[in-house]
């Protein structure tokens, strides 16, 4: 399959040329300049390229948490490029997660606040018995009443990955997770990331800048200059970072 063969409703995620800048002074910066690409449902992806070369407004795009210039954005059947901006919201809190590098915790919330909180602030409520179940699956059952000052960063980070996980989203987006996490911890928490979505059968598409984390993925894309430029399956962390140098050069 080509990057940009698969048809929508049977990719989970699909970019077709898609276009995006941001003012700079006088001019524009073009951050996407014709970005095409299609993930399977269930898969497991993640991004790779040079700093600048748009991976995070890529992510940021394909979640409807940015509207591109031009182009089109599917996710599963629905075209999100078209939807107005209150749809788009909704249609985020019903389909979409998105993890962040930094958490986002809010501070003053226990874990329990935090994992229900995009569901509360959509006017939803948690169920308790599947916030346990997620808080569990991630490795923090018994401290549902902690706050985020009295956790560490991987445990932050697993409370991120739940609360992304807890509208059960068909699809979640994760700008690196594990960025502000040791190796160990990383790997740890993106094993958890990974068999949790798993067995939700959610696609995951991550940005990451780590050749080992990007490895345990099914398939890497890499972007260059606001392209997708390359993709790899069956990635191992020597191809990639292969092919990462091959790109800074
Ligand atoms: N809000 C913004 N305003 C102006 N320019 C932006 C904005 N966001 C991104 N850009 C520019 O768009 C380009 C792509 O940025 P983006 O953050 O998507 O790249 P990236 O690959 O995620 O980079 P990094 O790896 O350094 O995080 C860069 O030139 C960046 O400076």
């Amino acid at each position: 399959m080509t990057m940009n063969s698969a048809q929508p409703g049977r990719t989970a995620v699909q970019l077709l040329d898609v276009r995006k800048s941001y003012p700079s002074g006088q001019n524009r910066v073009w951050a996407l300049r014709g970005a095409f690409l299609a993930l399977a449902p269930g898969s497991f992806t993640a991004i790779m390229g040079p700093s600048g070369s748009g991976k995070s407004t890529l992510l940021q795009c394909a979640a409807g948490l940015e509207s591109p210039d031009t182009g089109r954005i599917t996710i599963g059947d629905h075209v999100i490029s078209d939807l107005s901006p209150d749809a788009l919201t909704r249609f985020r809190r019903e389909h979409i997660g998105f993890v962040f590098q930094d958490y986002n915790l809010v501070g003053h919330l226990d874990v329990n606040a935090n994992l229900a909180l995009p569901m509360v602030l959509g006017g939803e409520q948690l169920d308790p018995v599947w916030g346990d179940h997620l808080l569990v699956s991630v490795g923090l059952g018994g401290l549902q009443s902690r706050r985020p000052s009295q956790l560490s960063g991987g445990q932050a980070q697993r409370v991120a990955i739940a609360r992304a996980l807890a509208s059960r989203p068909t699809v979640v987006f994760a700008d690196e997770p594990t960025g502000a996490l040791d190796s160990h911890t990383a790997r740890d928490v993106l094993e958890v990331f990974r068999s949790t979505a798993e067995r939700l059968r959610q696609t995951v598409v991550m940005v990451t800048h780590d050749p080992r984390m990007a490895s345990t993925a099914d398939r890497v894309l890499f972007l260059a200059d606001g392209l997708v430029v390359d993709d790899m399956d069956a990635p191992t962390v020597d191809g990639v970072g292969d092919r990462m140098l091959a790109l800074s050069r």
